[in-house]
């Protein structure tokens, strides 16, 4: 990666999920929920919709807080800690990031600098190499000092996935990072997550893509209906069995001859 590499990179379990349950009022959403993952995995949470993926991804950040079990994220629990500690150990990127549409690009990346600024908020050599570090990993320089709200769909969340690499995280979360991409801004999103893995970040990433998940990630864990039904590698849990047991749907599944990944298609239209 290009990009602003973590001073010091942690070993180990960065996520640690166990037992957790969660409910929206009376509707369970998760339950009994264990899962860990590890510095340097990219991890793909896949599940119908409705299965609970974004709302575990907010029980990561922190965003809520179990009802019974417990979450802990880099050794804090992130529903009680300070924000700005959190901050500084997870970024998220959500479904639908909240945008000032009137900054440019580079100004909205040093947003993610904030949990790393003092009271001044004034931006420090660190600071400006980071952004730059970003911009550059998700091939933002030329469009730098354009404005949010004149980009493109994609363009916008290349520049939010920047955001959350200038932040210098140690667990990246990504919810569904290639909605509304392009096949080729796709496989580059799921590339940009690789890198930073590779990199030594833990990133986890809602993904509805089953054959891109299964080219791109380490490990898949599956959700149904608030449950972890299947972990493991792409090939052990990418049957197709499971697949029409979890997502109702009959497929074929094969391997890519080249990668040797998991291929499913459905073999019945709608
Ligand atoms: N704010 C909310 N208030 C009430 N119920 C909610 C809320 N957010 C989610 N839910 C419910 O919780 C359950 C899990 O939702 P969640 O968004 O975590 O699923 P998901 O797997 O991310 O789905 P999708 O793939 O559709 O994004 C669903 O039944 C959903 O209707």
């Amino acid at each position: 990666m290009t990009g602003p590499a973590p001073l010091e990179l942690p070993t180990g379990t960065l996520v640690e999920v166990k037992d957790a349950s969660f409910s929206y009022g009376a509707r369970p959403a998760l339950e009994g929920v264990s899962f860990a993952a590890q510095a340097g995995e990219l991890i793909g949470l896949l599940g119908p919709n409705g299965a609970g993926k974004s709302t575990l991804v907010r029980l990561v950040a922190g965003l809520a807080a179990p009802s019974r079990g417990s979450v802990r994220l880099c050794g804090l629990d992130p529903a009680t800690a300070p924000r700005r500690a959190v901050a500084r150990v997870a970024a998220l990127v959500p479904q639908e990031p909240r945008a000032g549409w009137a900054f440019t690009v580079r100004e909205s990346v040093m947003m993610g600098r904030a949990p790393r600024q003092g009271l001044l908020g004034l931006p420090s050599r660190l600071d400006l190499g980071a952004v730059e570090g970003a911009l550059q990993a998700c091939d933002l320089a030329a469009l730098a000092d354009r404005r949010l709200d004149a980009l493109s769909g994609g363009e916008r969340r290349r520049v939010f996935f920047a955001r959350a690499l200038a932040q210098e995280p140690r667990v990246l979360l990504l919810d569904e990072p290639t909605a509304f991409l392009d096949l080729a801004h796709q496989v580059a999103a799921m590339r940009m997550a690789e890198v930073a893995a590779r990199a030594g970040l833990c990133v986890i990433a809602v993904l509805h893509d089953l054959n891109l998940a299964a080219a791109s990630c380490d490990r898949l864990v599956v959700l149904s209906r608030g449950r972890v039904v299947a972990e493991g590698p792409p090939a052990a849990v990418l049957t197709a069995e499971r697949v029409r047991e979890v997502w109702g749907l009959p497929v074929w599944r094969g391997v890519h001859g080249e990668t040797g990944a998991p291929v499913v298609l459905p073999t019945v239209t709608a």
